[in-house]
């Protein structure tokens, strides 16, 4: 495992929510972060078939472009009863024709495939996001961190807090959605404590104790 001994990196997406995220968890262990969509770098081609692969294509890219360590992070919904879709694929899911991004849209179209499977009881509805960070330096080393959060789809999506998939997102053991939990709530960690909640969270937990030593 590589420590990371600059201060200074970029956060290589182009997802605001992600980024706000991502900040927040970087900011009190000094980071000073530049995201890919602020240093206005094209976004690459998400090609992998896995969110590993995908997460190394993004974080390489920035640091290439960069010449600095680059934290990317592969992220997504996998429902049971979809066979684990929209899985890699939940940002395709919420894209319409001219390539804009619709979340509404997203997750009514993840409740009409359950519908469809007759998945209506909540115990049928289990799901668990997903993150997978990479930490990939200017030569080409790279650094994985995984980080999942089981819980349900729920219906109708419920809050306005987080992005993308948050209101119909219900992590286990809460009776609230990651749309009606503050940013705080929905990482539940701080640098140095032994539990996290969001699958970011969880994943960047992982990469801190490696990579920093927080
Ligand atoms: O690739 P970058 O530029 O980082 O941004 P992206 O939005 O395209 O990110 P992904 O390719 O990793 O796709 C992840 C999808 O999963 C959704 N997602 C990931 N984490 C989430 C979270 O914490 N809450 C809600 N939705 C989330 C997100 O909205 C995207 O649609
Ligand atoms: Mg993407």
């Amino acid at each position: 495992m590589r420590k990371l001994l600059d201060k200074t990196l970029v956060v290589a997406s182009h997802n605001a929510g992600k980024i706000r995220e991502i900040r927040d968890l970087i900011g009190p262990l000094g980071f000073a972060a530049k995201s890919a969509a602020d240093l206005n770098f094209v976004e690459p081609e998400e090609t992998g078939t896995t969110f590993e692969e995908n997460a190394t294509i993004k974080a390489l890219a920035s640091a290439k472009a960069a010449g600095l360590p680059a934290l990317s992070d592969d992220s997504g919904l996998v429902v049971d009863a979809l066979g684990g879709a929209p899985g890699v694929y939940t940002a395709n899911w919420a894209e319409r024709e001219d390539g804009s991004r619709d979340f509404a849209m997203a997750m009514e179209k993840v409740e009409k495939a359950l519908k469809e499977k007759g998945a209506t009881t909540p115990d049928s509805r289990t799901a668990r996001f997903v993150s997978v960070l990479c930490l990939a330096w200017p030569d080409g080393h790279v650094e994985l961190f995984r980080g999942e959060v089981e819980g349900k789809v729920v219906w109708p999506p419920r809050g306005t807090s987080g992005f993308g998939y948050d209101p119909v997102f219900q992590p286990e053991g809460y009776d609230i959605t990651f749309g009606e939990m503050s940013a705080e709530e929905k990482h539940g960690w701080k640098p140095g404590e032994a539990k996290a909640l969001s699958h970011r969270a969880r994943a960047f937990k992982l990469f801190a104790e490696t990579c920093l030593g927080a």
